[in-house]
């Protein structure tokens, strides 16, 4: 007999602007919406969307997603979650319809799910400024500004070191001293232009860089540690694993992507790893919709005392799976306190 029943719909949300990085160019997030029902009435949302070069392929995952709900046809729930174990963007998509539900029948908050006596109103965010001109570099970083950030991520990578240093002086002249800068090179550099731009990027008072080497780089990240601006691994993190990080002390911290980790439960187990040997753990989303975002928003709650997260994406996208449950103010993301993910009307039938 089952007990629950899963089910999943596809979706396509383009962006409202293509986003460049170094890695390239993300112009739209192709994804399946998952539901799974219990025959008591009470539902959960998850949500798959892989990224090319990040998670499984799209057809890797819809094959994932139908083997996770013939195991729960034939009433295997461990079988649900063994089926999509190898399919990252799969595995978070049913995992957290399956958390969502059990913190909803809690009536608690998913974050609490994962940290039970915890309250939490609000994470800090950072703003995520794509890799363009001058112009829009600034021109993004000062309305982020406008509208209460008080973090931008700066995508670097694509153009020039020299480049690269003038968008960012540019954008610290015109944000302020106040303003947290950070950069994420998305693995584009050498260690000679990672040094030189980290060194420039000192004086403009950058607090971090993202993967400013490729991610088979360890000892590399290492030594660029240490020169007033922090190292944060992402691609690097998915590439060696968290033991291997922390003994060549390749980071101050690890970004922290549900999506591409497997789902909530697989990141918070990082996040408390990482914390033990002082790497500070950083959430972030892929540029996803409504759902996953939202789970990203309860993993960063569960967390003590994040730093500033990237999860204010949803304003990237031009459309999104339904109304977004997560309001943003003074630089931070309110966090829901309904009962599970706290996402609703994103399956009407
Ligand atoms: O961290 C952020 O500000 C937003 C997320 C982001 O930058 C990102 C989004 C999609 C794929 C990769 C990345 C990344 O951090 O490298
Ligand atoms: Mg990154």
């Amino acid at each position: 007999m089952s007990r629950y029943d899963l089910e999943y719909r596809s979706f396509s949300l383009s962006l409202a602007e293509p986003l460049e990085t170094a890695s390239g160019t993300i112009e739209s997030r192709d994804g399946f919406l998952v539901r799974v029902s219990r025959a008591d009435g009470a539902v959960g949302y998850g949500e798959a969307t892989p990224l090319p070069g990040w998670t499984e392929s799209l057809a890797d995952c819809e094959a994932a997603l139908e083997r996770a709900r013939d195991a729960l046809d034939s009433g295997d729930e461990d079988g649900a979650l063994e089926a999509v174990d190898e399919a990252v963007a799969a595995r978070y998509g049913v995992s957290l319809a399956l958390a969502d539900l059990a913190a909803s029948s809690e009536s608690i908050p998913l974050y609490r799910y994962y940290a039970p006596d915890s309250l939490v109103a609000r994470v800090p965010v950072n703003a995520t400024v794509g890799d363009g001109s001058v112009e829009e570099t600034v021109s993004a970083a000062r309305d982020a500004v406008e509208r209460g950030f008080r973090c931008c991520k700066l995508k670097v990578g694509r153009r020039s070191v020299e480049a690269d240093v003038e968008r960012m002086r540019r954008v610290r002249e015109v944000v302020g001293p106040s303003v947290e800068l950070r950069a994420d090179a998305n693995g584009a550099w050498d260690y000679e232009e990672a040094l030189a731009a980290i060194e420039a990027f000192d004086e403009d008072d950058v607090a971090l860089v993202e993967q400013p080497l490729p991610a088979g780089a360890l000892e590399g990240h290492a030594e660029l540690r240490g020169r007033g601006v922090g190292i944060a691994l992402d691609e690097g993190l998915l590439e060696h694993g968290v033991d291997a990080i922390c003994e060549a002390r390749a980071a101050d911290a690890v970004v922290l992507k549900p999506m591409a980790l497997g789902g909530l439960d697989v990141a918070q187990q990082v996040a408390t790893w990482v914390d033990q040997f002082g790497v500070t753990p950083l959430v972030t989303t892929t540029i996803d919709g409504v759902v996953a975002r939202t789970g990203a928003v309860h993993l960063a709650a569960s967390l003590p005392d994040p730093p500033a997260c990237g999860l204010a994406t949803g304003d990237l996208l031009a459309e999104d799976l339904g109304r977004d449950p997560v309001l943003f103010e003074n630089g931070a993301a309110v966090v829901p306190q309904a009962k599970g993910l706290g996402v609703e009307g994103v399956w009407a039938e």
